[in-house]
């Protein structure tokens, strides 16, 4: 049976990625605002990725404690419909960001063990959705985006009162099993969707997409 599996492509860097991700059935696309990520975008190019995502689907900045006055700048900037925090943010930054900028925020969570776990009820007060990712390994350059997966044990049948994506590591071979294995009803993917480091492949967005339906 087909589920409504939907999906958050992250880190799209040229613009033909926006048509191949819709034509995929991505329902959110990420651009990712981290100089040290292969995927950075300068606000320039996001403007024009951006302006061209057609109404329904939904326009993610994904920053790491970035500032107001990076915020500012972006948001002024880029057409966005989410603001994703995949830094160190507190609870209380998450609610000032969401405030101050009026989008909803999701607040990405890294897991590497069920200690983790812990912290998911203090921002499920204050966050839009929550993005449940992989702890990046200890020598990583980000804190996301490593091709990492956690231990999806730890969150089978774990239920909390907002929407969340899975994330980290998903690939078009493993995403079936990783919703089989989570219940997720949202997944986000950017390297297992990719040829090369911040390189989207079209028919590995679709291969995504389908296994992640199916
Ligand atoms: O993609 C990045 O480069 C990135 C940089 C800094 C923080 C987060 C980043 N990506 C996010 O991490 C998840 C998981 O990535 P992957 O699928 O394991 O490569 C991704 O979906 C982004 O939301």
């Amino acid at each position: 049976m087909a589920h409504d599996t939907r999906v958050k492509i992250c880190g799209l860097t040229e613009t033909a990625d926006i048509p191949a991700a819709i034509v995929a059935g991505a329902s959110y696309v990420g651009f990712v605002f981290f100089p040290k990520s292969p995927r950075h975008l300068d606000l320039e190019a996001a403007q024009f990725m951006a302006t061209s995502v057609p109404e329904g689907i939904v326009k993610v900045a994904l920053t790491v404690d970035a500032d107001n006055a990076m915020l500012d700048e972006l948001t002024q900037h880029v057409p966005l419909d989410m603001l994703q925090l995949h830094g160190k943010e507190s609870p209380a930054r998450v609610s000032e960001v969401k405030s101050r900028y009026g989008l909803p925020v999701m607040k990405a969570i890294g897991i590497e063990s069920e200690t983790d776990l812990t912290q998911i009820d203090f921002y499920a007060k204050v966050a839009d959705q929550l993005l449940i990712d992989a702890k990046p390994p200890k020598d990583a350059e980000r804190p996301g985006g490593n091709a990492v997966a956690f231990d999806w044990s730890l969150i089978a049948g774990r239920r909390w009162p907002l929407p969340w994506m899975l994330a980290g590591g998903l690939t078009p071979e493993n995403v079936g099993e990783a919703v089989r294995a989570t219940g997720a009803r949202q997944v986000d993917v950017s390297s297992g969707v990719e040829s090369a480091p911040g390189v989207k492949d079209a028919q590995k967005m679709v291969d995504f997409v389908t296994a992640a339906r199916a």
